[in-house]
């Protein structure tokens, strides 16, 4: 059993919750809505995000962080990836220098053109080195991890035994953690597949059908690939859990954000509109914006990723993209 705090009582910190109290775990969970901390308490239900799920009586949760860290010996940042760097410098104080710390957040900082580990890895300097820092990701949604349902996902770190430690400490029957020492093509994969999910939502919303669907997912692993081997990632991770599994996953998923995106952009409404009455994080959004302009100073072709930008933020017709991309000059299907 470890004491393990959770920063973030989203959808995604709080089914996690419920994995690491069923793999025995003593689980204390960083809210920042009272009202969140006071439902996981008293009723043990979040009241604001997968809140059908009733929670361990074990997990408690509050809004204090000076109460949420009594030597914890793992960390886990749920928070959305435009505040992790926010979040973990206002938590870095709580911290004793001796956790495992790990992100499941899965998007690329604005500007900085980070990945989520490597914003920890920064903020956290002097306190926590780099070989304590992990990541988690995979085919994973909230709504059915938090109920048990079989789910599978890639534990990675920059220290191979800080990622056996990472997967050791999830894994329950229902929740199966596969090693992949490939930091930065994990993270990738995690990442970009939202922009292809984003993509994937305005197919099926403006009804371009099967086809459309099928290419544009096989296309996207493409391009995910080819950013993250230009990164240093390895081929073989986009073929895995965190590349193609959550690609699927996420393209095709009912309870997919990023999807719900892009289907009401597909449907005609307005990105603003569609946002605004969602209470939970689609991360593609952002990150499509930083992908966009990473891919441009690295010289690495990501049409798809620049066809969802036009969509987004320079109201492209969903058609018109669609278009664009079928009639771009021809090429061979495999260079990387
Ligand atoms: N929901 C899911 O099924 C999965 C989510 N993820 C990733 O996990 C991360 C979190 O996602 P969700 O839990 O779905 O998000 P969510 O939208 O359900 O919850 C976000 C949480 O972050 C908190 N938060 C937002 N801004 C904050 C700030 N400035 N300071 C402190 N806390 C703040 C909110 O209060 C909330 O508790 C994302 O990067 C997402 O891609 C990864 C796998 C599955
Ligand atoms: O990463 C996820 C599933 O693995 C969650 O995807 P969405 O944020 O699109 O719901």
């Amino acid at each position: 059993m470890k004491k393990i705090t959770v920063v973030g009582a989203g959808s995604f910190g709080t089914a996690l919750s419920v994995v690491l109290a069923r793999a025995g775990n003593d689980v204390q969970l960083w809210a920042r809505e009272s009202e969140v901390a006071y439902g996981i308490n008293k009723r043990h239900r979040n009241p604001a995000y997968i809140s059908d799920v009733t929670l361990p009586d074990s997990i408690s949760c509050d809004t204090d962080p000076k109460k949420c860290f009594d030597d914890p010996e793992m960390v886990i940042f749920a928070t959305p990836s435009h505040v992790m760097r926010e979040v973990a410098s206002n938590i870095k104080t709580f911290l004793n220098g001796n956790e495992i710390v790990v992100s499941v957040a899965k998007g690329i900082e604005n500007k900085t053109f980070k990945t989520m580990s490597q914003v920890l890895a920064e903020v956290l300097e002097g306190k926590i080195m780099d070989d304590q820092i992990g990541v988690i990701s995979g085919p994973s949604h909230a709504e059915e991890v938090s109920k048990f349902k079989p789910t599978t996902v890639v534990a990675s770190s920059y220290s191979n035994h800080t990622a056996r430690v990472i997967q050791e400490t999830f894994l329950t029957p229902m929740f199966r953690v596969y090693l992949n020492y490939d930091i930065i093509g994990v993270e990738i994969g995690g990442a970009v597949k939202n922009i292809m999910a984003i993509a994937a939502g305005v197919i099926d919303g403006a009804a371009l059908g099967d086809n459309a669907k099928a290419a544009l997912m096989t296309r996207g692993l493409h391009e995910m690939k080819r950013l993250g081997m230009k990164l240093g990632g390895s081929q073989d991770t986009f073929s895995g859990l965190s590349g193609m599994g959550d690609l699927v996953v996420t393209c095709t998923s009912e309870h997919s954000r990023n999807r719900f995106v892009g289907y009401n952009i597909g449907r005609g409404k307005k990105l603003d509109d569609i946002i605004s009455q969602m209470n939970m994080v689609a991360e593609g959004v952002k990150t499509t914006r930083s992908v966009l302009e990473w891919s441009k100073q690295l010289n690495v072709e990501m049409p798809i990723t620049a066809a969802v930008y036009n969509v987004l933020f320079e109201d492209e017709d969903p058609k018109d993209m669609l278009y664009e991309l079928m009639t771009r000059n021809p090429k061979e299907e495999i260079i990387i």
